[in-house]
C-alpha cells in the first residue's frame, strides 16, 4: 500500500494552502509584449476548483499561451495576481512550480535524451524515490504506446510522441494542477483517447487540469467547466448547461456559443 499521498506536488502531509477549494485563481492578469505592444492578456479573471477540468477556448490570437505561460512561471505579467493552490504564482517559486505540471503545445524536450533518461532527469529534479519512478512512469508510457521508443533519442520522436512523452514527465510528478496548452493537436485518435482518459483519472485522484483547445467537441464532453477568451479577456465562463442559459439564443453545442460569444466581441466593422 502506498504510504504517501496520491498527489505529491507538495511535500506528504502539508496542508491544502486553498481551503476555499480553488486551485487557480487569476484577478486582474494584464501582459503586453513590450517589443510589438500587443497586449495580449487584458485583465483576466477566472477561478477553477479543486479536481475541475476546466477547457480555455478562444480563437487565434486571443491569448490562450500567453496566460499559460504566466501561470507556469516562464513570463512575468505586468498587473494582476496568480495563485496556484493558494499560494502567490508571480513571482514564481520552486515551491509553487512543484504543484505543476505542464505540457507545452510544442515540447522542446532534450533532443540528445533518450526518452527514460529524460525521465530519470524530471524524477531527479523532482526527487521523486529511485524505487517509484518506475511504477509511476512505465503503466504511462505503456498506455501512451511509448514504450518501444523509450531507449531512442527523443530527436527520433514525432511531436505526437514528444507531447506524450512530456505529458508522462507531467502526469509521473503528481502535480496538484495540471497544465496543457492544446495538447489534442497532433495525436492519433487512440493517443487522444487515452490523453482524455488520463486526464479524467488524473482527477479522480484530487488533481485539478487546465488546458487550452481548439478542439470544441472535446471541450463539449472532457471539461466540467470552460471559459473562453478573447482579446485577452474572459468573456464566458461556466458550465456547458450555464453558457447555454447565458448565452444561447436556441444554440446547443458549444461551437454555436463560442461562434455567438466571439461574434459578439468583433468590432462592428470585421462583423
Ligand atoms: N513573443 C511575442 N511577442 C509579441 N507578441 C506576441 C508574442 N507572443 C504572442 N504574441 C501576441 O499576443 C497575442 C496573444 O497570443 P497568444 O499566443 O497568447 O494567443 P493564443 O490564444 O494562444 O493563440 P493560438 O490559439 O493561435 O495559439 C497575439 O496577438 C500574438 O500575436
Amino acid at each position: 500500500m502506498p504510504t504517501e499521498p496520491r498527489l505529491a506536488g507538495a511535500p506528504a502531509g502539508a496542508p491544502d494552502l486553498a481551503p476555499d477549494g480553488v486551485m487557480l485563481a487569476i484577478s486582474g492578469l494584464v501582459k503586453t509584449y513590450a517589443r510589438t505592444g500587443t497586449r495580449a492578456v487584458d485583465h483576466l479573471d477566472l477561478e477553477v476548483r479543486r479536481g475541475e477540468i476546466y477547457g480555455f477556448l478562444g480563437p487565434n490570437g486571443a491569448g490562450k499561451t500567453t496566460t499559460i505561460k504566466v501561470i507556469v512561471g516562464i513570463l512575468r505579467p505586468d498587473e494582476g495576481s496568480v495563485k496556484v493552490d493558494g499560494m502567490p504564482a508571480v513571482p514564481s517559486t520552486p515551491e509553487v512550480r512543484r504543484r505543476i505540471g505542464f505540457v507545452p503545445d510544442t515540447p522542446e524536450l532534450w533532443p540528445r535524451l533518450r526518452g527514460y533518461e529524460y525521465l530519470s532527469f524530471l524524477a531527479d529534479v523532482y526527487g521523486i524515490p529511485a524505487e517509484e519512478r518506475v511504477e509511476r512512469a512505465w503503466p504511462l508510457v505503456e498506455q501512451l504506446e511509448l514504450a518501444e521508443a523509450i531507449e531512442d533519442p527523443i530527436a527520433s520522436y514525432s511531436h505526437g510522441m514528444r507531447q506524450k512523452l512530456a505529458l508522462v514527465g507531467a502526469l509521473m510528478v503528481r502535480p496538484r494542477l495540471l497544465v496543457l496548452d492544446e495538447p489534442l493537436v497532433g495525436l492519433d485518435p487512440r493517443s487522444a483517447y487515452v490523453m482524455k482518459e488520463l486526464l479524467r483519472e488524473h482527477t479522480h485522484q484530487g488533481g485539478t487540469v487546465f488546458f487550452s483547445t481548439h478542439v470544441l467537441d472535446v471541450a463539449e464532453r472532457l471539461c466540467d467547466r470552460v471559459g473562453i477568451i478573447h482579446h485577452g479577456r474572459l468573456v464566458a465562463s461556466g458550465t456547458l448547461e450555464e453558457m447555454r442559459a447565458l448565452h444561447a439564443r436556441g444554440h446547443q453545442t458549444l461551437e454555436e456559443i463560442f461562434l455567438e460569444v466571439t461574434q459578439a466581441h468583433l468590432p462592428d466593422s470585421a462583423r
